[in-house]
């Protein structure tokens, strides 16, 4: 008995031998995923594409185009350029000579997965519609994006369709109105303060306008957001200068596996900086349930309604979890101040550029509001030059160069069939500046082509895309405008502007487009 007890031992595998024949699993395993991800499943879908006559660079392996990319942006940014709104070569120089080689449809590679870029404005809304439900932004893995610290919401498409439900009437111009005090008093403080410089000088100030504009609209955002909790609010999100290069090269590069595991001293970073957003965040919600659950105002602000209405959606699939509620205030935060920023900059460069539109937009500021009346909700809406300058800034300097889908099913786009897993990339400044669609003069700044409105400038072909298009389209439009206006009208009411000569004109991205070398401009008293 006991002899045929030792020899059954005997006879089962080692603790040893089972331990080496799981590794050898484990590494085949891994070698096969590795294979998978940077070799059979780009020639996959690099032979698929192919097949269809498109052309592209080729796959490298491992990192695709991504730096050939970063060696043109150096190279790129390393010059300044005329003052010349023919600014695409400069600002995505990979893809416009991606384009010129191969073509409106072309292949590139972010890391081992396709990039097909897309420049044809009727394909671009056909991505953007999504009507087949087979795209998602693949912005949008909450995973990612958390260790991106700093991050952008998460919104898959049935998340975001029932956010949506809630926000949309949050941003209906009429509620938009009861913001207007909140984008009045931070324009007042602006320009307060700018006229507190031109005291103490002589006639003329000079001043870097996009740090300026970056704290209003993250003032008017941290208001309009989080109301009498603003300051709170404002402290915790500061995205600027070498923070945002990290930000955008993590996103880069997160493609490849293995690059955000890594608890590199960035990646620590991150995760801290999101702990401590997140945490201050959460404060102000319980703040703010507790608030209501008490009978108190929820306030006028977008917190204040997100929670209201959540709130009396009960337990039912409407309601966001408080988690849900701060990935909303991240998002608000980034993409209501960069952008806006953004826009505000180039406008005052634009206009001190072309001196006799900033004429024609003071003029028409003045005619409605005089020199010292407060500019109003109706008569912000007046404003038709004003608005054509704004639309011809969106049109040259779109704050988002380029959109971003992601096919998670097979789909047909133009005739061409993508499988599941590549990126589409739309790059918007592309065809804002097509001659195709614009005509010879596409690069000129010409307000007058949106004097008949935005579907007249491209004969009723849509091509003009600054705030995306379909069911993701922007909700923040009409605030960004109105808030743009109001800022644009009282500096125009007060002040006359000019580039000074220390300007170089060098539009580049991170994350929005926005000048490299800042823009300073001297402002005169009038
Ligand atoms: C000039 C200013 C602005 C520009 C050019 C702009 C541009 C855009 C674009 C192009 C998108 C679509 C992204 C995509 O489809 O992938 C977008 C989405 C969004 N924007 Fe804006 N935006 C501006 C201002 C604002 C403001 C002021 C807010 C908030 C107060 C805001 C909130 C949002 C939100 C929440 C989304 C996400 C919508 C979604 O995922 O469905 N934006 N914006």
């Amino acid at each position: 008995m006991d002899g045929d007890v030792v020899a059954a031992a005997a006879a089962l595998p080692s603790p040893w031998s089972l331990l080496q024949g799981l590794l050898a699993l484990l590494i085949a395993w891994g070698s096969y995923q590795a294979a998978e991800t940077f070799w059979l499943r780009p020639r996959r879908l690099n032979r698929a594409l192919r097949a269809q006559g498109l052309s592209g660079t080729e796959y490298l392996f491992p990192a695709g185009d991504l730096k050939e990319n970063d060696r043109l942006n150096d190279e790129a940014r390393s010059r300044s350029m005329p003052l010349s709104h023919d600014i695409v070569p400069r600002v995505m120089p990979h893809l416009f000579n991606t384009v010129k080689e191969h073509g409106n449809i072309s292949i590139t590679w972010f890391g081992p997965i396709p990039r097909v870029i897309i420049t044809e404005a009727e394909l671009i809304r056909d991505v953007l519609s999504n009507k087949s439900g087979h795209f998602e932004k693949f912005i949008s893995n909450k995973r990612l994006i958390k260790m991106l610290a700093l991050g952008i919401a998460s919104h898959d498409g049935e998340k975001w369709a029932k956010h949506r439900r809630i926000l949309n009437p949050a941003f209906h111009l009429e509620k938009l109105k009861r913001m207007l005090p909140a984008f009045s008093t931070c324009s007042t403080e602006l320009i307060d303060r700018w006229e507190n410089k031109l005291a103490c000088s002589d006639g003329s100030y000079e001043l870097d306008i996009w740090p300026e504009f970056q704290n209003l609209t993250g003032d008017v955002i941290s208001r309009t957001a989080f109301g009498s909790s603003f300051m709170e609010g404002r402290r915790i999100f500061q995205l600027q200068g070498e923070q945002a290069e990290r930000l955008i090269k993590a996103f880069q590069y997160m493609y490849i596996p293995g690059f955000m595991f890594f608890p590199t001293q960035n990646n620590r970073r991150m995760n801290e900086i999101n702990r401590e957003i997140e945490g201050t965040l959460r404060g102000m919600i319980k703040k703010r349930e507790r608030a209501i659950e008490n009978g108190e105002t929820s306030g006028n602000d977008l917190l204040g309604l997100l929670l209201q209405s959540n709130m009396e959606s009960g337990k039912g699939s409407l309601r966001m979890s408080t988690e849900d509620v701060i990935e909303e205030c991240k998002l608000f935060y980034f993409a209501g101040m960069e952008t806006t920023s953004v826009l505000l900059t180039w406008t005052l460069v634009i206009l001190s550029m072309h001196p006799e539109w900033q004429d024609r937009a003071r003029e028409e500021v003045l005619s409605v509001f005089g020199r010292d009346k407060q500019p109003n909700f109706d008569g912000l809406g007046r404003l038709k030059t004003v608005t054509m300058i704004l639309y011809e800034v969106l049109r040259l300097y779109p704050p988002a160069v380029s959109l971003n889908r992601r096919t998670f099913k097979d789909m047909t786009i133009g005739g061409i069939s993508y499988p599941a897993g590549v990126i589409l990339e739309l790059p918007t400044i592309v065809v804002h500046h097509s001659t195709d669609v614009w005509g010879k003069d596409a690069h000129e700044f010409k307000p007058e082509r949106f004097a008949e409105g935005i579907s007249k400038a491209t004969k009723d072909r849509p091509a003009f895309f600054p705030f995306g298009w379909g069911p993701r389209i922007c909700i923040g439009q009409n605030f960004a405008l109105l808030e743009a206006k109001m800022a644009l009208s009282m500096i125009l009411q007060r002040f006359e502007f000019q580039l000074s000569p220390s300007y170089t004109h060098a539009p580049y991205t991170v994350l929005t487009l926005h000048p490299q070398h800042g823009a300073p401009i001297i402002f005169k008293r009038i």
